[in-house]
């Protein structure tokens, strides 16, 4: 994670995700801004993230947040990579428009996805539906019908009944060509009070495409929507278990650092490959992944590709468990096992269980790392390669 530096993946694509996460979150109440606090397991904030960073359409992300709430954002994203964090201002469009110019020192985009942290519930149809709307408008909004009757009133009595056949919710991410929006926000004037980027998109003559919501998708307000979000979310009940393995071996030779499980281990010598060669990281990349059936570690990360060379094999690690979340997978547990005769695993097994349940984030009891020699048979027992295999179970609900 950055502050407002260029990501890994700005140059590769021409779509971002902006989310709002600056504000106070007063009518929420709590000890933290709700953006920080705890929803479904794990901060409110990493839920649309991971929705986004999940998504085929790979936006470069940026996050605006308060003053002094770095460190709050960092740990809310551990394990996250390339995510971009902008200082945000004293209201919504004002942290919209700090996030833009920010975007736009970057290079620009074609396309932003501008969305509120304080909907974790962004399902990849809201945003495939946004997107194909943008081929043909310069600007998208999901939209909810209105069910019940509306009525404008004051004093406690009933003015005039309004006719909700053309009145529709907005919700966010709203999604635009990106110079148009940026234009349409430099030229709102700061003292105009708005709501959303939809009212500053049509003040500037921009067509909003309405495109169908999601009830699931409610922007968490008051202090009664956590309480809700406490609950667990599907009933135990209707839990099914996936699980699923990871092997991977990687030779040892002179001059290469030795990463095993995130963490550095001195050592006589290293684990070749073309990333940084963790072969513990990678064996739990490829168990989650294989716990939902999405492939394996090469075809989301191929060899062939240059951008991965002596790459931190943490962000294949996070990218596995955005994509089982963005499933609606729940981690359950994580087990390891590093084969090796050398070097001995046992006095680095705690700093190795707590970095793969940081990068997961998961309490580290939701990792177990094992280690075991081959009596000196084979490749390990030669010393030669190390290799590390691994386990996933991955909660979902409904059908397996
Ligand atoms: N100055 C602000 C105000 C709001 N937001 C963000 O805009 C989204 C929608 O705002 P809202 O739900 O109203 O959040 P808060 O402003 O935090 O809530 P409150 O009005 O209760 O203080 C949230 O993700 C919030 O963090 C922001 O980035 N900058
Ligand atoms: C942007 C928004 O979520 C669209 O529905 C909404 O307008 C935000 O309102 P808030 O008062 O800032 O919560």
């Amino acid at each position: 994670m950055s502050d407002a530096k260029p990501s890994l993946s700005s140059d590769t694509s021409r779509t971002a995700a902006l989310i709002v996460a600056a504000g106070k979150g007063l009518r929420a109440g709590g000890d933290v801004p709700k953006q920080f606090a705890e929803y479904r397991g794990k901060p409110l904030l990493r839920h649309s993230v991971e929705a986004f960073a999940s998504w085929d359409a790979a936006p470069r992300i940026v996050v605006v947040i308060g003053e002094g709430q770095t460190a709050s954002a960092k740990a809310a994203l551990a394990g996250l990579d390339g995510i971009v964090l902008v200082t945000g201002g004293a209201e919504r469009s004002d942290s919209v428009r700090l996030g833009l110019l920010a975007l736009a020192a970057q290079g620009g985009t074609d396309r932003v996805f501008i969305h509120d942290a304080a909907r974790p519930s962004l399902s990849h149809d809201v945003l495939d539906r946004l997107n194909a709307a943008l081929d043909a408008n310069p600007g998208a909004v999901p939209v909810l019908p209105v069910v019940d009757s509306i009525a404008r009133g004051a004093d406690g009595v009933i003015e005039q009944a309004v006719d909700r056949a053309h009145l529709w919710r907005i919700q966010t991410p709203q999604a635009f060509h990106f110079d148009a929006i940026l234009a349409a926000h430099l030229a709102w004037s700061s003292d105009r009070a708005a709501t959303d980027d939809s009212q500053i998109a049509r003040a500037h003559d921009l067509a909003v495409a309405l495109v169908e919501g999601d009830e699931a998708l409610t922007k968490i307000t008051f202090s009664e929507d956590f309480a809700v979000s406490h609950q667990p979310a599907p009933a135990p009940a209707a839990m099914m278990v996936r699980t699923g393995i990871g092997y991977d071996v990687h030779r040892l030779a002179s001059g290469e650092e030795l990463w095993l499980g995130g963490v550095k281990i001195e050592h006589d010598r290293g684990l070749a490959g073309h990333s940084d060669a963790d072969v513990a990281l990678h064996a739990i990349t490829d168990a989650l992944l294989g716990a939902m059936a999405l492939g394996d570690i090469g075809e989301h990360f191929p060899p062939s590709d240059p951008q991965w060379r002596g790459a931190d094999s943490a962000q294949f690690l996070a990218h596995a468990a955005s994509r089982v979340r963005a499933k609606g997978g729940q981690i359950a547990n994580i087990d390891l096992t590093i084969i090796c005769e050398e070097p001995k695993i046992g006095p680095h097994k705690a700093s190795i269980q707590q970095r793969i349940a940081t990068i997961l984030a998961l309490r580290p009891d939701q990792v177990g790392v094992k280690a075991t020699t081959t009596e000196r048979l084979g490749f390990t027992g030669r010393g030669e390669g190390i290799a590390a295999q691994a386990a996933a179970s991955v909660m979902v609900a409904g059908q397996p």
